[in-house]
């Protein structure tokens, strides 16, 4: 498997982490319109266009962060929710609620080629927001308490922050679906 799309540098580093150097990945940055929809919806499509462009097999990445009390949103949003009212916001946001609970969602979306169908690996990380606390290089990682954890992802060593992440428990499942196909 040789390419994937990921535009995001925080993400590469952590799957080329989890990873290791067993996959051969190269990244291509492609900016493609991400639709509206559920999490599911707008992974498959943007992994259609993907494999459209790079005309072969190709691997994308979509990440969401839904509260609870909110239904699930921003789900697919958060990125824009978080560059627009930031850290602070996203806490404001819940103050009107009790239930301060958020799940991570992590969704690679594999396709072997123009036509066909995506075949999705999901992994979720629960948690809940509370107030930045840590480095603030990484998207929402300062406002994001997983649960049975006392540091939030942004204080968290990163190898720490793998293993128990929406991405790392997501990379788990691609990297065994990979792994299969590789000895058949
Ligand atoms: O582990 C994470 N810890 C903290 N924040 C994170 C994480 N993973 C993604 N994020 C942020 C980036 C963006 O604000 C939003 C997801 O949006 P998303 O469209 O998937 O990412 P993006 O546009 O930055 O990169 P890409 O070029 O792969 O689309 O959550
Ligand atoms: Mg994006």
């Amino acid at each position: 498997m040789a390419l994937k799309k990921l535009g995001n540098k925080n993400k590469l580093v952590e799957v080329q982490q989890i990873l290791g150097p067993h996959f051969d990945l190269q990244s291509v940055k492609i900016d493609l319109p991400e639709l509206q929809g559920t999490t599911q919806d707008v992974s498959k499509e943007k992994c259609r266009q993907a494999a459209e462009i790079v005309k072969g097999p190709v691997i994308t990445e979509d990440t969401s962060l839904g509260f609870n009390a909110l239904n699930g949103l921003p789900g697919p949003y958060i990125k824009w929710f978080l560059e627009g009212v930031g850290h602070t916001g996203l806490n404001k946001m819940l103050d009107g609620f009790e239930d301060r609970s958020a799940f991570a969602l992590c969704t690679f979306a594999l396709s072997k080629g123009p036509g066909t169908e995506p075949i999705l690996f999901e992994g979720r990380t629960d948690g809940s927001i509370v107030q930045a606390r840590g480095p603030t290089h990484f998207g929402w990682d300062p406002v994001f308490l997983p649960d049975g954890f006392d540091t939030t992802y942004a204080e968290m060593d990163k190898d720490i922050k793998n293993t128990i992440s929406h991405r790392g428990r997501a990379l788990a499942k691609l990297r065994e679906y990979l792994e299969k196909e590789e000895n058949n």
